[in-house]
């Protein structure tokens, strides 16, 4: 026993010195902007994977039709529910010509009764500075990108859109004339005198002067209710936040139940007119599977629109989080394809199907919404060419400057479904160009191997993901297609929103709870 406390007694102690020539190697951090973590070993970013496959993309606009306004930073969405941060403005400018809306979103109703903006712009007072090309993603500045065409096709001679080359047929100074929608709300004192001849879309005269803020927020006023929203709301939450502007829930106090606004400041919009869309496309087309619209207000130097707030999420959260059975999926495409049903036979496109647009209600009922990037065809404008949607989601044609019409949301439906089956689009691991290329240029996508999917889901892409449009079905025969006997009745998809999501709240409650309420749902 003496013994062995004796040896004890002799071990020495070794000795640790502090640390002497440090060197601080790694230093990781998230950048909020990005939505990437910065400075981590490679190994370890491997393993995260690369930062396209957790950033939601945005939008793109054509840039030689961005507004010639002051840009500042726009948004991303950060995949799954809850994860928004920011990230530089993404759109290059170039030179290129000034906008026409000939080829703009505006919907250009030919009703008489429709009022008429006036819109003049300068390309020249707008010079954001912006990140170089390869961080921006989209290769707008790119000169190797202009105009790409689908392969063994000529590109298009007659397009006046180029990307980073100015056509020395357009001038640098345009008038364009925006013709809105009828306000249903507009007071007789409110509506502007009209022209005694129908309205098309016309150029005018050259002008140096481009639309000042103030001229633009009188343009949008024709068009929005004359009330300050903000006596009839309270309790605002922030629940998204997208290319275009915020989103938050709110109490409106005088029908008692709980509404989205969606707040988007005219400043900071790459195509400002496009705000229109936001108002008109809402109001004026009602359908079950269509966001409902309440009313449209500008308050100070934001459009507000207020519409049915949707508890039930996006599509996006489902897909991201769960694999979907084939019902469910057939019951939520059917209604997806009811609204673009609806919209294509009122010659409308709505350029930006995909997951994140389409939101849900608790009780499993499917919408569309994010209309911010329509376009209105007609007789005169029977097609549309410029460059509007997301990357991955946007259809051949599009992406090849080819004349497109409402089949290029087929297309994009088309990527929808692959989505529900696989989590995410084709090519989401590359740069939305690189990924662009390859919608161009290599065969049309389909389910992958390991997916199992039954034939009737494999016929349906079929039909959807084609490059020659005249082989690509219409809504109307998709709704037909034998998949659909599958689909249930849309309650059906309530027991996976509740399992997705836990709690959920009704969008009518009483007063006294709704600010809890609303905080339970969207956390
Ligand atoms: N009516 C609504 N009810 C509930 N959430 C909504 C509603 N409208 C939009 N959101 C959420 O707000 C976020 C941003 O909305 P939205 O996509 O309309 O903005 P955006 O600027 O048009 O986006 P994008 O970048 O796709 O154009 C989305 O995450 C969406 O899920």
């Amino acid at each position: 026993m003496n013994r062995t406390f004796s040896l004890r007694r002799k071990v020495k102690k070794s000795e640790i010195s502090t640390p002497s020539n440090f060197e601080h190697r790694i230093h990781a951090g998230f950048d909020a902007r990005t939505g990437t973590y910065t400075g981590l070993p490679k190994q370890w970013q491997a393993l995260l994977g690369p930062p396209r496959s957790i950033s939601r993309p945005k939008p793109m606009v054509d840039p030689s039709c961005i507004t010639p306004v002051d840009v500042a930073e726009l948004k991303t969405v950060i995949r799954g529910p809850s994860s928004r941060y920011n990230s530089p403005l993404p759109f290059g400018v170039t030179n290129s010509p000034l906008p026409s809306v000939a080829r703009s979103n505006s919907l250009r109703i030919s009703a008489t009764a429709s009022p008429v903006v006036n819109v003049s712009a300068t390309r020249q007072s707008f010079r954001p500075s912006l990140p170089p090309v390869s961080q921006r993603g989209y290769p707008f500045n790119d000169p190797s990108y202009a105009p790409l065409p689908l392969r063994n096709q000529r590109p298009p001679t007659t397009t006046t859109t180029t990307f980073g080359v100015e056509s020395p047929r357009q001038s640098h100074h345009q008038i364009t004339t925006i013709v809105a929608p009828p306000s249903r709300t507009m007071t007789p004192q409110m509506q502007p005198k009209l022209p005694s001849t129908p309205q098309t879309v016309r150029q005018q005269p050259k002008s140096t002067e481009g639309v000042s803020d103030e001229e633009f927020r009188n343009a949008l006023r024709f068009v929005v209710d004359s009330t300050d929203p903000r006596s009839d709301l309270t309790d605002y939450k922030q629940i998204g936040e997208g290319s275009t502007g915020v989103v938050d829930a709110a109490y409106k106090i005088s029908t008692k139940q709980i509404v989205a606004v969606k707040r988007m400041n005219l400043k900071k919009q790459q195509r400002r007119e496009l705000l229109f869309n936001e108002v008109s496309i809402l109001r004026q087309y009602q359908h079950p599977n269509i966001v409902r619209f309440f009313s449209s207000h500008l308050v100070d130097d934001d459009l507000w629109v207020v519409m049915e707030f949707m508890e039930g999420g996006s599509l996006t959260d489902i897909v991201t989080a769960t694999r979907m059975t084939e019902p469910q999926i057939a019951t939520i495409s059917r209604q997806v394809l009811s609204a673009l049903d609806f919209l294509h036979a009122r010659k409308v496109i709505h350029r930006d199907i995909k997951s994140d647009s389409i939101l849900l209600k608790r009780d499993g009922t499917v919408k569309l919404s994010d209309f911010g990037f329509c376009g209105q065809l007609s007789e005169e404008v029977p097609r549309r060419r410029s460059l509007v949607g997301t990357p991955y989601w946007t259809a051949a044609e599009v992406i090849a400057r080819e004349p497109y019409d409402t089949r290029a949301d087929i297309w994009s439906f088309g990527v929808m479904l692959i989505e529900m089956v696989e989590g995410e689009p084709p090519f989401f691991n590359d740069q939305p160009f690189q990924a662009m290329k390859r919608i161009r240029d290599e065969p049309e996508a389909r389910f992958s191997r390991h997916a199992k999917v039954s034939l009737e889901l494999t016929d349906l892409l079929s039909h959807c993901i084609v490059k020659d449009i005249n082989q690509r079905w219409s809504s109307k025969d998709l709704l037909h297609h034998r998949f659909f006997t599958k689909a249930q009745h849309s309650s059906s998809i309530a027991p996976l929103l509740l399992q997705l999501q836990g709690n959920t709240i009704n969008g009518n409650v009483p007063s006294a709870h709704h600010s809890t309420q609303i905080s339970t749902v969207i956390q």
